[in-house]
């Protein structure tokens, strides 16, 4: 068996070198079988693309997109770098990993007020179950584990633009054009525009607000001559 992400033997309560300790059984007991255990991670990769994201849900916005479309658009806001010193691939690898152990833990919105360590906890668990028992440790898995736990850990060049993409698609979401001012979504503005570090998605992010302004405006001057 491959040296698994985790220092020891690959059993249940393996820790990797990355120090990651499993505390609950694994939702997924490994087979043994390869092929029988990769299937399972690839059908539960399913769950990115039938899952709304929650922030959405919770603001009532009706066939709000999932997880995988948040990671999709990210994965082309990442292509449009033109800063020569990101490796645009990694940051591309990056953006559709990020959320990949949402597919067992769900999405978490920072309004159901879960510690941001219990979260990560979660899906660290998921992320190794992953990785170990479905993919078997192989490089590849391995890639995807490095990866996803260099975005968590923040602070690479490449995982802060993430981040930053992270951010910026959230507020992208056309959710008050089609919807009108249905829904209060001045949170989402709030929580991501002003943290924007990247100098290109801050561009971005100020693009963004002023196209906001002017379709406000441009609705209220249209509700004013009804
Ligand atoms: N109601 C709000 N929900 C928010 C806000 N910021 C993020 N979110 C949601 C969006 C996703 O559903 C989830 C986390 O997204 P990740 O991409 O980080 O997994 O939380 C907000 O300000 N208000
Ligand atoms: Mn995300």
């Amino acid at each position: 068996m491959q040296q698994s992400i985790s220092a020891s033997k690959n059993t249940s309560t393996a820790e990797p070198s990355t120090g990651f300790k499993r505390v609950f059984p694994p939702l997924y007991k490994a087979t043994g079988d390869a092929s029988k255990d990769r299937l399972a991670f690839i059908h539960i990769l399913e769950r990115l693309k039938t899952q709304k994201r929650t922030g959405w849900v919770d603001h009532g916005i009706p066939n709000a997109e999932s997880i995988s479309d948040h990671m999709y658009r990210m994965s082309i806001l990442a292509m449009l770098s033109e800063d020569p010193n990101l490796d645009v691939s990694k940051c591309v690898m990056m953006a559709v990993v990020h959320d990949l152990a949402e597919a067992q833990v769900g999405d978490i919105a920072p309004r159901e007020g879960i510690p941001k360590s219990e979260k990560h906890r979660l899906e660290s668990e998921a992320m190794y179950n992953f990785v170990n028992d479905m993919l078997h440790d192989t490089p590849a898995a391995q890639r995807i584990y490095a990866l996803w736990e260099e975005y968590e850990e923040g602070q690479s060049a490449e995982a802060k633009f993430v981040k930053d993409l992270d951010r910026f698609e959230m507020a992208s979401q056309e959710y008050e054009k089609a919807h009108g001012e249905k829904h209060d979504l001045q949170s989402f503005f709030d929580s991501s525009i002003p943290k924007l570090q990247h100098p290109q998605v801050k561009e971005w992010g100020k693009a963004l607000l002023e196209e906001r302004v002017a379709s406000a405006s441009e609705t209220q001057s249209a509700s004013e001559t009804k």
